[in-house]
This record gives C-alpha cells, sequence and structure tokens, in this order.
C-alpha cells in the first residue's frame, strides 16, 4: 500500500500544533467532539436541500467508546462521513476546514451553527495518541475507507468495511510515563468529566457506556456490576431557552451545577442580545463574598462559549474590575477565536458584548437598589468596597457608571444613602455635600470637627473605608454639588454670633496663636480659632488637597510615600481653656508650652494618629495633676 507523505511544511506544523497551539491536552476530546457534532449539523444541512434526506434530530447521536485492553478510545457520529477524497483533502491537508467550506456555502439557520474553522482541531489528537485510525463511510455513497496515521510520519488510506454511515475516529492512547499520565484518558469517570466541562451543551446526545453496580438478583447482600449507555451532555443549554420558561429555581441550580458559589445569588441576569452583537448571558450577582474576593488570588471573568462548546473558563475581558464579583457565562456565534480557542484576539466583537454587559449589570443593580432595598444593601455591604474602588481607579473615568451604586452610611438614622437620596434632601441654605472620615460610624459621630455641620442640621455621610475619601475626590462633585470634609478649611457655614470674635479679641489671640504655631514648628501650619467646634477645646483640620484621612492612608501603604496633610490646630475660643491659654500666654510661658504640646496631643488622638511621644505626654498630663 502507498504511504502518502504530510507536505513538509505540513509535518512541521503538525510538530508545532501538537506541542504548542494548546495548553491543556483534555481538549482534544472537545475537538473530535465538536467534529462529530458538525457532521451530523452538516446532515441538517444536506436534508435541507436533498429531498431524499430527512434530517430526524432523535436519530443522530455521538457515542465515545472504551476499551482498556487495547488501549484505544473511539468517538463515533453518524453524520456525513467522508469519502476516500473528504479523508485527503480534510485529514491530509492541515489547516484546511471541510467545516469552514460548508458553513461558507451553507448559511446558519435554526442555531444549526457549525464550530470548526481552522482545520487543525482533528490534530490535537495526536496530543494523546500514538496512532489515529478513521473509518469513515459518507451518508451518500457506498464505500467506507479507512485513514491512519501515526502523526508527522504521514498517513495511508485503504478500503474498509463499515456498516452505516458516518465516522469512527479510534486513538491508540499513548502508554503513560513517570512524567505524563495518559491512562486517564481510559477512565470513565475522567472522560464523563471532560465531557461534561467542554461539551455539555452539544445539541445531540453524547452517549457512554456506564458501570454501575446493583443486588443481584434474589440475593440481599451479593453485588454485581452492570453497564448501561447513558447520555453524558445535557444538550440544552439553558441560556438558550426562553425566560418565561425558566423559574428562579432553574437559574439557581444553574449557579450551583456551575459552581459559580455555594450561596443563593443576590439577582440573576438573563440576556438575549440579538442586536449588533449576538449574544447570550446569563449573569448572577453573588449572595456572599467569596472568602479570596478582596485578595490577589481571585481570579474575575466569565465563561465563555462559542456555539455552546467552552473556550475559556474565565475570561477577564468581558468584566470591568468593579464588577469583578458578577459570575455567569456568555455564548456567542459572533466571535473571533484563534487556532487554539483558548485565547481569544482582542476584537470588537468581545469588546462590545462587554460594553453590553457593563451596562445591563448596572441597569439591574440600579434596579435592585430601586425594588429591593434590603437586597441592595446586603449586595452592598460585600461589594460596595469594589465599586469604590472603580470610582477612584483611571483617575475617575468610570464615575458616571458607578456614582449612582455607592452609598454611604449618613448621620440621619445612621442608614446607608446614596448620593441622590442625600442631594435631593438637602436643604436650600446647604452648599456642599459634607462628609467625615473615621475608623467607625462610632468614632465619626464623637468627632468634634461634625458639631457644627450637625448643629446647623446638615446631613453627613460618614466616610470609614479607607478608599472612600479617594473616591469621593475622584468623583469631584455630585449633581453641582461639591464634597466637603468637615475637617476643611471653609465649610461653607456662617457662624452664629456667640462664634464670632471682635476684631480685638482676633488681633489679641493672633498673638497667642503665633507664640503656639512656633512651638509646634514642623508638627502643624497654622494654629487657629476655630469656626466648627461647639464643646470641645481642640480639633485638627487640614488645608489643601490632602487630607488628614488620605495621609493616614497613603503611609500605611508598603511604599509609604510619606505625604503630610497640612495640619492646621484648631482652639475653641468659647471654650474655658482657651481662658487658661490667655491667662498662662500672659504670666506663664512655661505652662503654656505644656499646654499646647497637650492640646495638640489631644488633637492627634482624637484624629486617630499616633502621639509622637506617648512617655512625654503621660509626664505632661501629670504635670498639671501635681
Ligand atoms: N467526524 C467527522 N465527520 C466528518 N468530517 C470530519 C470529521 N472530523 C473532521 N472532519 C473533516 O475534517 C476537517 C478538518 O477537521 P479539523 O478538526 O482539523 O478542523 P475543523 O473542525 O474544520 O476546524 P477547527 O480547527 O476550528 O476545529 C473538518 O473541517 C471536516 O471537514
Amino acid at each position: 500500500m502507498e504511504k502518502k507523505q504530510f507536505q513538509a511544511e505540513s509535518k512541521r506544523l503538525l510538530e508545532m500544533m501538537i506541542n504548542s497551539i494548546y495548553t491543556q491536552r483534555e481538549i482534544f476530546l472537545r475537538e473530535l467532539i465538536s467534529n462529530a457534532s458538525d457532521a451530523i449539523d452538516k446532515m441538517y444541512y444536506k436534508a435541507l436541500t436533498d429531498d431524499d434526506l430527512v434530517f430526524d434530530q432523535d436519530s443522530y447521536y455521538i457515542k465515545v467508546i472504551v476499551n482498556k485492553e487495547q488501549r484505544t478510545l473511539t468517538i463515533r457520529d453518524t453524520g456525513v462521513g467522508m469519502n476516500r477524497e473528504d479523508l485527503e483533502n480534510h485529514l491530509g491537508v492541515i489547516a484546511k476546514s471541510g467545516s469552514l467550506s460548508f458553513k461558507e456555502a451553507n448559511q446558519s439557520k435554526d442555531g444549526h451553527d457549525i464550530i470548526g474553522q481552522f482545520g487543525v482541531g482533528f490534530y490535537s489528537a495526536f496530543m494523546v495518541a500514538d496512532v489515529v485510525t478513521v473509518i469513515s463511510k459518507p451518508v451518500q455513497g457506498t464505500e467506507a475507507y479507512k485513514w491512519v496515521s501515526t502523526g508527522t510520519e504521514g498517513y495511508t488510506i485503504e478500503a474498509a468495511e463499515k456498516e452505516e454511515p458516518g465516522t469512527d475516529i479510534i486513538l491508540t492512547i499513548k502508554p503513560s510515563t513517570d512524567e505524563d499520565n495518559y491512562d486517564e484518558y481510559l477512565d470513565e469517570y475522567r472522560l464523563r468529566s471532560i465531557i461534561k466541562k467542554y461539551s455539555d451543551f452539544i445539541r445531540y446526545p453524547i452517549l457512554m457506556e456506564q458501570t454501575s453496580s446493583r443486588l443481584k438478583e434474589g440475593s440481599e447482600d451479593e453485588y454485581e456490576e452492570y453497564t448501561e449507555e447513558t447520555r453524558v451532555n445535557s444538550m440544552v443549554p439553558i441560556w438558550r431557552k426562553n425566560k418565561s420558561e425558566l423559574t428562579p429555581e432553574d437559574y439557581e441550580n444553574f449557579y450551583t451545577e456551575k459552581r459559580y458559589g455555594y450561596d443563593k445569588p443576590v439577582k440573576h441576569i438573563h440576556i438575549s442580545a440579538d442586536g449588533a452583537v449576538v449574544y447570550q448571558a446569563i449573569l448572577f450577582i453573588p449572595g456572599s463574598i467569596p472568602f479570596d474576593y478582596y485578595t490577589k488570588e481571585y481570579e474575575k471573568g466569565l465563561e465563555l462559549y462559542s456555539n455552546g462548546v467552552l473556550i475559556m473558563n474565565k475570561c477577564a475581558d468581558l468584566l470591568p474590575d468593579y464588577f469583578s464579583f458578577v459570575k455567569g457565562m456568555v455564548d456567542s456565534e459572533s466571535l473571533s477565536l484563534n487556532i487554539s480557542r483558548e485565547m481569544l484576539q482582542h476584537d470588537r466583537q468581545l469588546k462590545l458584548i462587554s460594553k453590553n454587559i457593563e451596562s445591563k449589570i448596572k441597569s439591574q443593580l440600579l434596579g435592585l437598589l430601586k425594588e429591593d432595598r434590603e437586597s441592595y444593601e446586603q449586595f452592598y455591604k460585600s461589594f460596595g468596597r469594589q465599586l469604590k474602588f472603580g470610582v477612584y481607579s483611571d483617575y475617575g473615568a468610570h464615575k458616571e457608571v458607578l456614582q449612582d451604586l455607592v452609598m454611604f452610611v449618613s448621620s440621619q438614622g445612621k442608614q446607608w444613602v446614596t448620593l441622590d437620596e442625600y442631594v435631593s434632601r438637602m436643604p436650600e441654605d446647604q452648599k456642599y455635600i459634607y462628609y467625615a472620615t473615621g475608623a467607625s460610624v462610632e468614632r465619626i459621630e464623637k468627632l468634634p470637627q461634625t458639631e457644627m455641620v450637625a448643629d446647623k442640621g446638615f446631613e453627613i455621610l460618614y466616610l470609614t473605608d479607607d478608599i472612600d475619601e479617594f473616591a469621593l475626590k475622584a468623583m469631584n462633585g455630585y449633581k453641582d454639588k461639591t464634597f466637603k470634609s468637615v475637617s476643611s478649611g471653609d465649610l461653607g457655614i456662617e457662624p452664629g454670633d456667640e462664634q464670632e470674635q471682635t476684631p480685638e479679641e482676633a488681633e489679641e489671640s493672633k498673638e497667642l496663636f503665633d507664640y503656639m504655631n512656633e512651638q509646634l514648628s514642623g508638627k502643624v501650619s497654622k494654629v487657629k480659632a476655630s469656626k466648627r467646634l461647639r464643646s470641645h477645646p481642640v480639633c485638627l483640620s487640614s488645608e489643601g488637597e490632602v487630607s488628614i484621612e488620605m495621609e493616614k492612608v497613603l503611609n500605611a501603604m508598603p511604599d509609604n510615600p510619606n505625604i503630610q496633610a497640612d495640619k492646621v490646630l484648631e482652639i475653641n475660643v468659647q471654650h474655658e481653656v482657651f481662658a487658661s491659654l490667655k491667662q498662662a500666654f500672659e504670666h506663664d510661658k512655661e505652662k503654656l508650652n505644656l499646654y499646647t504640646a497637650l492640646l495638640y496631643n489631644q488633637a492627634l488622638l482624637i484624629e486617630g494618629l499616633p502621639v509622637q511621644d506617648p512617655v512625654e505626654f503621660t509626664n505632661d498630663i501629670c504635670k498639671i495633676m501635681v
């Protein structure tokens, strides 16, 4: 029998293929099953134009058969089959896809979409097999042929016996070595799991013999093994079903089956888009945070299918970082796959899909916020931090998408409030959206800096997360209103009469404050009379872009940039302490120095900043006690 040679380039290409296109060996099964499914699809197309053929969906199947003794794995289909010419042209020429030509000649209808396009998938069989034998009989023909190849050595074709039309792809599985386990491709359970993973939604049944055990007839304790043929794939992808046919339980089951999470999702989003880009998607907002969510180990992404075949487990490009908590899958016919189907070309389609998905997620979250506040707050407690990171990232470029989704606890009843709610209940004379920062709501409530704004009856957002203030800065403002820290210089509130010092008093205290400022040189940039304090004697505020809270966050970072806020020590001139300061200024400078140091350290403590020299601080307290 004449042995035909692959062309030189083909030989190299095949070597390259086998060794480098695919990173995972197990996908050989996906490729062969996809080919089998394509072959059956082609029957469907042929039946459309050939009156002698009837396409009865139920009579077509794909069978995976294991023979452990002979180390063979057979993938059998009842599709169109190949004649001698096809075997030569389609399997003898690498990168020639009979399926692609077929697809081009037959426009896709009714969701019968052919998968093959590159003409290389078949050769992935050589990743696990020493010898590949193809026995095929075309549906329109009487003769069967056998194609045999050991890979790079070329192939032979001869006449063969086969009753039914269709194709058997018989792989002689390589022997296992110390490094490589090939036996797994002869293991029923392993094969089933590979089929489930990649080919669950192939629309023809994928059948396999299943070994189980049962009680022997007539016996109460003796078991026997038996085999029966069962279907491995679930065939109908739920995302192709009509939304009205599906119940909330169906979605929840899908979420659990797919192992997106072990919790109950807060919401599902089922998309069937057939506009500029055609795709289906089922997305979920998880009900609780995955344990590794806020760690580097967490990988975002959606499962990506092309025509029901899994292409990628986690396609990161489909989700922006701020929606990285979303789980689910996308299936599209219009993707430009690369040859291994492992990575996608960064194409327009994918971008369109991800833009589309982003706006769907946003509108669904807004819907949840409106219709089911409790669930939204539950969601927000888990993933709000990620949304705020999103607002802050890329210099606020995504604020339009996210600003209506963020919330903060506010001084009004310590409830969550959105920016929209805050602004809509602002009294007319309130210029700014006020916020205060601190480690917890309880601590913020006690901050002296909040006194004046709170006295005025203005609502204050309580910022307890280290990202919060950065996010607000990135947003700049909301609906024409700018954000204002209660610790910032100008609060935009006219002080009441009782706070105003007369010009003489102000002149008098200026000398005192200048003196104190000198004592605190390098620590604060100014000491001044406070306009915001009511009952407390002292507080720190900041001037300029960097607030004290931001200083804390920035300095806690690993590469500690040592950024300092421009701090101002504010003294409540209505407080009795101020009278003592004045007294000491006139009669006892040493005492004033002591008071200045004490007040400064108290202000630091209130802010949650470390006292630079705690021993000296306690000594100072002792000094005033004796
Ligand atoms: N089971 C089969 N029945 C009928 N024809 C087949 C079968 N398997 C492969 N072929 C033919 O061989 C060709 C080459 O198959 P191969 O898997 O290499 O490429 P493909 O499926 O066209 O593209 P891709 O690389 O994208 O999978 C197919 O296009 C098809 O014409």
